[in-house]
């Protein structure tokens, strides 16, 4: 197997831009940052140069991350890229973003490029443009926003309207560190995954919680499928009932 080199994943938390104010009126700033250009006030995303690498990687494959604006996935990928957590007052991500990683799954390099999607509706044709491009998506809701939960239905059919058909898909209640505000059961995010056929675990990009299993479980499917070898079975669900941690459900 030839070895590649990873391109350096770019900030995805780049300072406020000024003269971008998003969130219609919600005082939210706006996040903009090297991945993406805006022109005439319209956010056109840019595709990112892969010549700068630092990283080899034996395949690559691309992630996004989708969801309602707020549920936490530019905090996810930070925490998952650089192990921290980005607290403070919440930066709307402007268009879309990305960031490498390079993960070893048993022994092959797997550079997976995430891609960060802006939750606000007026972003959505930006996202539209780049589920084709998606190996996996991470769609996620906010345990402690109801609404968030609700919009998973229309995600999906978005998701189903856009994306390849056999994309890897994992659902994500993120924020189940926040205990006092929790309005969304783990059981609720269950039954909803298991009526959609999609994997599902809980997560917390403050606390780190099955962070980096949520990452690793879409690498080593994906991996899986290109190696294609019949005799290494591996299911999705399974392997993160098992190495699930803290929330403890889903097995059966
Ligand atoms: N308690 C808690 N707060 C979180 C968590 N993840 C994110 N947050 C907070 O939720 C807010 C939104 O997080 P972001 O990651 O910026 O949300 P987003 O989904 O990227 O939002 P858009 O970019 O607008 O689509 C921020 O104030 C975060 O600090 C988490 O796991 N637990
Ligand atoms: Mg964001």
């Amino acid at each position: 197997m030839s070895r590649k080199k990873a391109a350096k994943g770019k900030a995805a938390t780049s300072s406020p831009s000024a003269g971008s104010p998003t969130g219609k009126g919600t005082g939210k700033t706006a996040r903009s940052s090297p991945g993406i250009v805006q022109m005439n006030g319209v956010v056109h995303p840019s595709r990112p140069s892969i010549s700068n690498s630092s990283e080899f990687y034996d395949i690559a494959f691309k992630v996004m991350l989708v969801g309602d604006s707020g549920v936490g996935k530019t905090c996810l990928l930070v925490r998952f890229k650089d192990g921290a957590f980005l607290a403070g007052s919440f930066i709307s991500t402007v268009g879309i973003d990305f960031r490498n990683k390079v993960l070893n799954i048993d022994g092959v390099k797997v550079k997976l490029q995430i891609w960060d999607t802006a939750g606000q509706e007026r972003f959505r044709s930006v996202t539209h443009a780049y589920y084709r491009d998606a190996h996996a998506l991470l769609l996620l809701y906010d345990v402690t926003n109801k609404t968030s939960f609700d919009n998973i239905q229309a995600w999906l059919t978005e998701i189903h309207e856009y994306a390849q058909q056999d994309v890897v898909l994992m659902l994500l209640g993120n924020k189940a560190d926040a205990t006092h505000d929790r309005v969304v059961k783990r059981e609720d995010g269950e039954r909803l995954a298991k009526e959609f056929g999609v994997p599902f675990m809980e997560t917390s990009a403050r606390s780190g919680l099955n962070v980096e299993l949520a990452f690793t479980a879409v690498a080593k499917e994906l991996k899986h499928r290109s190696m294609k070898d019949p005799s290494e079975k591996f299911k999705l669900q399974e392997y993160v009932n098992k190495e699930m941690k803290g929330t403890g459900c889903c097995r059966s």
